[in-house]
């Protein structure tokens, strides 16, 4: 959706054009001390990556009432991202393409639909609280063949036991969260008022420039 109010963002660890790592130093707040970077490595989950570790992070700020449509993160990166949360919560939702080869004539065009027009199953098959200082990390399926958005609204709604559904899918983390006081609100029924939300979304770009290609890049 065009009009989704998107997040400011800032890219930390370089560049990425076409397709490769135009790199650039880390801040420090990254790579020393809390260390992002070395502590996401501790995880294990880049053991498999290019660089074993991530090399680039994208600084998303989100003020209440602002979300990420569904997307792909693309195969820039190697199929593993984490995702520190700061701050606020969210609610992050993971979806699958409907059925079929994609967009046909004639179907309904809605904003359930991906870039190049291939639409998206609204419901999705998955749905995460993201509690301040929490990591998600995202890989296999969820990464090559989903997408994953954050809806833009200034507060989380859950449904008490026995209501109506209402418009929060079932949480799936709802055993797992570290706050008694947000388990409750998910499993009771209530509402979660967003705050300003700043996530690092962590990843591997597999292809990064080299000096050498810099210098070529540049005389052009
Ligand atoms: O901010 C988030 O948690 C999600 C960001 C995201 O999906 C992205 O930058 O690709
Ligand atoms: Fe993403």
């Amino acid at each position: 959706m065009e009009d989704y109010a998107q997040p400011s963002a800032a890219n930390l660890g370089g560049e990425i054009m076409k397709s490769r790592l135009l790199p650039q130093p880390m801040p420090p707040y990254i790579v020393e001390f809390p260390d992002v970077i070395g502590r996401i490595q501790q995880t294990g989950a880049f053991h498999g990556s290019p660089h074993g570790r991530p090399n680039h992070v994208i600084l998303n700020e989100y003020l209440p009432g602002q979300g990420i449509m569904p997307h792909e993160d693309g195969p820039s990166y190697h199929p593993v991202v984490a995702t520190l949360s700061l701050g606020s919560h969210a609610v992050f939702h993971y979806y699958a393409y409907k059925a079929g080869d994609g967009a046909q004539e004639g179907q309904e065009t809605t904003a359930a639909m991906n870039g190049q027009g291939r639409p998206i199953d609204p419901a999705p098959v998955a749905s995460v609280l993201l509690e301040p200082r929490s990591l998600i990390i995202t890989t296999g399926a969820l990464y090559v063949n989903h997408l994953h958005g954050i809806d833009e609204v200034e507060e989380d709604a859950f449904p008490a036991p026995g209501a109506a559904p209402g418009p929060s899918p079932a949480i799936a983390n709802v055993g797992r969260l570290g706050s008694d006081a947000t388990r409750r609100v998910v499993q009771d029924g209530g509402i979660l008022r967003r705050e300003a939300r700043y996530s690092l979304t962590c990843r591997d770009v597999a292809r990064v420039m080299s000096a050498a290609g810099l210098a070529v890049g540049l005389r052009r």
